[in-house]
């Protein structure tokens, strides 16, 4: 599902950042665990061909992401990878369900109202539906990023550092509600995190040294 080989990235202005090898099979929970700087967003950013241009290799359902081209991968992108932003990118100026029809408009999918019920009302998020996103809690706004990552039904999701800012309360329930929600359509979980409360919740764990 997703195989990393070899992969090393630098960035115009630093050192190349060397990856360890590892595989993610369809479904599986992992961790990707590292100190501050060691690599975790860059790794993601790849991952989800934000960023370009590596040494090596990166797989994902068998395709080499470099030999993609960027319209390909924005397709691909949009109706594979669900991504879960440390700040939410969530768009102030509108309402919660508009910001989670960007999804499907992006990817070039039909935008299904009952999806975004659904969706809303198993995030605990349904009356929250028509308010604008500044209306929202930190928790709440959270949830809808959530939401907006699920809502393609994507095979795999991305998150980065979503409990580093949370209460012990709050990260317990983030990390039950993404393993959750990606259990529910076998979607393939990558959590990248230093957040240490984490790592008794996922075993499976690949770890960046530290440059
Ligand atoms: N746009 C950039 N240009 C140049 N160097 C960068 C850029 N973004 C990140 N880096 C460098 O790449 C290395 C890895 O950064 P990255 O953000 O991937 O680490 P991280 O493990 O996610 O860190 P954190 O846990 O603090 O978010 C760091 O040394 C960082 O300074």
């Amino acid at each position: 599902m997703i195989s990393v080989q070899n992969l090393s990235f630098q960035y115009a202005a630093g050192n190349a950042i060397q990856f360890p090898d590892f595989t993610v099979t369809r479904g599986e929970h992992c961790l990707l665990l590292g100190e501050s700087g060691s690599g975790k967003t860059t790794l993601l950013h790849l991952l989800g061909g934000l960023l370009r241009h590596y040494s090596g290799s990166l797989k994902i359902e068998d395709t080499e992401l470099a030999q993609l081209s960027e319209a390909s991968l924005d397709r691909f992108r949009g109706q594979n990878i669900g991504f879960i932003f440390q700040r939410n990118h969530l768009i102030n100026a509108l309402t919660v369900e508009k910001n989670l029809m960007m999804a499907p408009y992006l990817a070039g999918l039909k935008i299904e109202s009952e999806r975004i019920t659904e969706v809303l009302s198993g995030l605990g998020l349904a009356e929250k539906r028509k308010s604008r996103v500044t209306q929202l809690s930190h928790g709440q706004a959270q949830r809808v990023a959530i939401a907006r990552a699920v809502l393609n039904k994507p095979s795999i999701i991305f998150a980065d550092e979503p409990t580093s800012a949370l209460d012990d309360k709050n990260c317990e329930r983030v990390i039950h509600l993404l393993m959750d929600v990606a259990n529910q359509h076998q979607s393939t979980l990558l959590v990248a995190t230093h957040d240490q409360r984490l790592k008794d919740k996922i075993s499976n764990q690949v770890r960046l040294s530290s440059l």
